[in-house]
């Protein structure tokens, strides 16, 4: 099971800095969850890791090697996926099709239609819809098909930014559980929401950025039980 180590992270656009000092770990096998409000830094945070926005200063290390700056096809090669905010998704192409994408380094047939067979046993609903073109599909299955997405690369941590945004409570709920049954599969899990009750309730740790800063952290139930970070942070 696979861990990222970030040390005393800077990271800027232009002249901003956005970043500033942030240290964290995400735990092996566990789901390690990054809350904060809108423009805290999270996206950026997940951008520095893929090698998308790299830090101006600081240190990115996964299972102990080096990753800070890597260019971003290195760092998902080194077992990293990344499911974007927003269910991002290919309308046009079926379901089927856009997994399939999400595998575009494997070469190995049988080895992308097994994964491919693993998530349509994770998300019945997908595989009765494999040739629907995910376009035409609900906000909850779309979400569905970028989290699928992520998994065909068969990565060892997961990165997933704002899985509840724009979605039905029922589908929040769902895609939550999903995300928690993730874990069971030994896939190291880093979660960046600004829905903070139910990030909690998925999560073994976690971290508050604001204005760039990690102003607090503690295990999920901790940080559940913390009135004073909710009222200053989560209000
Ligand atoms: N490409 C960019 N160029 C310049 N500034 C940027 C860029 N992307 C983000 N920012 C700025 O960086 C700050 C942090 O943005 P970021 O998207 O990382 O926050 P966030 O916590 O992910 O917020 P959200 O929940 O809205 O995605 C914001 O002030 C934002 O305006």
């Amino acid at each position: 099971m696979s861990s990222i180590k970030i040390e005393n992270l800077y990271t800027a656009y232009d002249k901003a800095d956005v970043l500033m000092d942030v240290s964290l770990a995400v735990e092996p096998g566990r789901i390690t969850c990054l809350l904060g409000s809108n423009g805290a830094g999270k996206s950026t945070l997940i951008r520095s890791i893929l090698g998308l926005t790299p830090p101006r200063a600081g240190r990115i290390t996964v299972d102990g090697k080096d990753i800070t700056g890597a260019p971003t096809h290195k760092v998902i090669g080194d077992g990293i996926a990344c499911i974007p905010e927003g269910r991002r998704m290919f309308p046009k192409m079926t379901v089927s099709e856009n997994l399939r994408l999400g595998a575009y380094q494997v070469r190995d047939e049988a080895l992308i239609r097994e994964r491919m067979e693993r998530v349509f046993e994770t998300f019945p609903r997908l595989a009765e819809r494999r040739d629907q073109l995910a376009g035409t599909m609900s906000g909850g299955e779309q979400a569905m098909v970028s989290i699928g997405r992520g998994l065909m690369a068969g990565p060892r941590i997961l990165l997933i930014d704002e899985p509840s945004l724009g979605l039905s409570p029922l589908y929040v709920k769902e895609n939550f559980r999903i995300i928690e049954s993730i874990r069971e599969t030994g896939i190291t899990v880093f979660l960046v929401e600004q829905n903070v009750r139910q990030t909690l309730a998925i999560s073994d740790y976690g971290y508050v950025l604001s204005g760039g800063h990690l102003v607090a952290q503690g295990s999920a139930e901790d940080l559940r039980n913390d009135k004073e970070v909710y009222a200053a942070y989560f209000g």
